[in-house]
């Protein structure tokens, strides 16, 4: 298939036109809320608004797997800090919104430190308890904050002379969730966001491919406490009274529930939660007083009802209905598809020396010790449960050796496997390891996280988008390598596993490694797409100047291409030499390779 064709059918949508279409919306929004709506429908609008910036960093924050209970107390933290700021210092409302943003990134910075080692139930419990603890304060100090009776004389925004009243402060709240929505959209698809959405399925994985998986958790977890804290002040502006009820636990709860209902992939997802559980309150109110004219009480099972059949019915959110979420990322650029190249790095050696790895009581490995080859292809073969991909892991630190040391071109080898991949060292897994939710282009641009700098705010700020141009067509190429250029935009999960295991092949070749790690490549595919990975392992080798270290169990692939060979069995190094020589030796026979061979 030639590339620039494939390229330019592969052209994702505009993500420009998507934006314009955004803004567009959100204006047409304002001139409505400006022009005719009652106060009633201005103040609901409102509060949707401020919901949805909340749930914009909420559900960025789900969306890598991590879970907050306790998000309102950021809101509080906002909008307490900012109303007390004008009210006791005098400071103007334009400085005191970002100095409370602020202080609430800071104290997210301080939560997520303490707790986002927690594991497990326990981070949840952890985010419930400084939710509530913080909550307490908000009636507990009564000096500060007025405690249960609320917080009054709350000032309204000024800039510049212009006195912002409750539609003024509406219709900027919405510009704030237009800008946001922009901002979020482009660091989701970017650098970062692919990383941060690949936690959530495998931290192992991530981390292979140079993602510092602590410090990507915890800028989030402080991006979405900033954002929740921003929204607290925008809150104090429009309501110039703050109720601690308003920031309880009740109130995480619900905001979480809107993140659920909207769907955590994609920032429209959080307006749709946010206004869908706004319109459902509302309406079971009304049915409940006016048409069936019963108790209160029973609003609220009515509403619980309402959510439960909707979650049933979305499991992953209104935005999987709507089917407005994941998009190809940027198009790439057909002129240059064909004519990027990899950047090559000198071919790498690798050597264990006396290796031993316990679990436990079990060696996997006993003093293994084994050079491998620089510049050349490397078999790695034996039995099952022989300790080959024991010796990948160590190999690349995925785990520590118990005993002996590994070098990598004569240095020891890095103690992160971050840094084992920015040495050079790319790998495929055993079990394959990738994102099943997102696209084939994506999972595969996952694997150049390495390659690029773009962060959180560049990304917001849309100056990703040349690296994001240049890693995208990396990745085509990548793809076009393996074979799967026709299916960049399809979902992994519905290819079969031996074409996931190349899309694996692909996403190590986008770190531009020196030294390729393939864990059983070839299993599950088919003749001729075992055939078109030995030719691209050759090309590696004669091409790109790679050492390749494989381990397989089809050995025709193995004898057909590899150069020389180890031969593991019950942890220890049995044979090692070129094909021929293995082929013959009576123990390789005897442990592995049978007498027919
Ligand atoms: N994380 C682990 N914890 C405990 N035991 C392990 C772990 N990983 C591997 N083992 C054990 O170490 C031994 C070697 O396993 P390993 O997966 O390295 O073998 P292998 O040669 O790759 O086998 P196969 O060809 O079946 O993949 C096995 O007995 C396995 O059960």
């Amino acid at each position: 298939m030639n590339t620039d064709n494939a390229a330019t059918r592969l052209a994702a949508p505009s993500r420009m036109n998507r934006e314009r279409v955004i803004l567009v919306a959100i204006s047409a929004l304002a001139v409505l809320l400006l022009s005719t709506a009652s106060t009633y429908y201005v103040g609901l609008v409102a509060v949707v608004g401020v919901n949805a910036i909340v749930v914009i960093g909420l559900a960025f924050l789900m969306a890598t797997g991590q879970m907050s209970l306790g998000h309102a107390a950021f809101v509080g933290l906002g909008a307490y800090s900012s109303a007390l700021l004008t009210i006791r210092l005098g400071i103007p409302v334009v400085l005191a919104i970002p100095m409370a943003t602020l202080l609430c990134a800071s104290v997210g910075y301080v939560l997520a430190k303490l707790t986002l080692q927690l594991k497990g139930h326990y981070l949840p419990l952890a985010t419930l308890a400084y939710g509530m603890a913080i909550s307490v304060c908000f009636v507990g100090a009564i000096d500060l904050t007025g405690g249960a009776s609320g917080l009054t004389g709350v000032k309204p925004l000024s800039i510049f002379g212009f006195a912002f009243d409750t539609r003024t402060t509406a219709v900027l709240i919405w510009i704030v969730v237009a800008l946001l929505v922009i901002g979020y959209t482009r660091v989701y698809r970017g650098r970062v966001g692919r990383a941060a959405r690949a936690l959530k399925s495998n931290r192992v994985m991530v981390s292979a491919f140079g993602v510092d998986v602590p410090a990507t958790r915890t800028r989030i977890f402080v991006l979405s406490a900033a954002l929740a804290g921003l929204a607290g002040t925008l809150y104090a502006c429009y309501m110039q009274f703050l109720s601690p009820s308003t920031f309880s636990l009740n109130a995480s709860i619900n905001v979480l529930i809107m993140a659920v209902l909207g769907g955590v992939a994609g920032p429209l997802g959080a307006i749709l939660g946010a206004a869908f559980f706004t319109v459902i309150e509302l309406s079971a109110q009304y049915v409940i007083a006016n048409v069936l004219e019963l108790p209160g009480q029973v609003e609220t099972m009515l509403f619980g009802a309402i959510l439960i059949i909707m979650l049933l019915k979305w499991p992953n959110g209104l935005l999987s209905w709507a089917r407005i979420g994941e998009r190809p990322p940027l198009e790439a650029d057909p002129g240059h598809a064909a004519s990027a190249s990899h950047q090559k790095r000198p071919a790498a050696s690798l050597e264990a020396d006396n290796v031993t790895k316990k679990f436990g009581g079990l060696t996997a490995l006993s003093e293994v010790s084994a050079a491998i080859p620089s510049g050349a292809i490397t078999g790695l073969i034996g039995p099952n449960g022989a300790g080959k991909s024991t010796l990948f892991n160590v190999l690349t630190h995925v785990f520590p050796a118990t005993s002996g040391s590994v070098t990598l071109n004569g240095k020891p080898l890095p103690l992160t496997s971050q840094e084992v991949v920015r040495q050079g060292i790319a790998r495929t897994f055993q079990h394959v390891q990738l994102v099943q939710e997102l696209d084939v282009l994506q999972n595969v641009l996952i694997g150049g996280y390495i390659n690029g700098k773009s962060g959180l705010f560049s990304a917001a700020f849309g100056l990703d988008k040349a690296e994001e141009a240049t890693l995208t067509r990396e990745a085509l190429i990548a793809l076009k390598r393996v074979g799967l250029l026709d299916v960049a935009h399809t979902k992994v999960s519905e290819l079969p596993l031996g074409s996931q295991r190349l899309v694996e092949v692909a996403r190590a070749l986008m770190a531009r490694p020196s030294l390729l790690l393939l864990d059983e490549p070839a299993a599950g595919l088919r003749a001729p797409e075992k055939e078109r990975l030995s030719r691209l392992l050759q090309s590696l080798r004669d091409e790109d100047g790679m050492t390749v270290l494989i381990v397989e169990h089809d050995m025709e692939l193995v004898m057909g291409c590899a150069d020389y060979l180890f031969v593991l069995n019950f942890g220890t190094l049995l044979a090692q030499g070129s094909p021929t020589e293995v082929q013959c030796n009576p123990d390789v026979i005897n442990a592995y390779l049978g007498t027919e061979v």
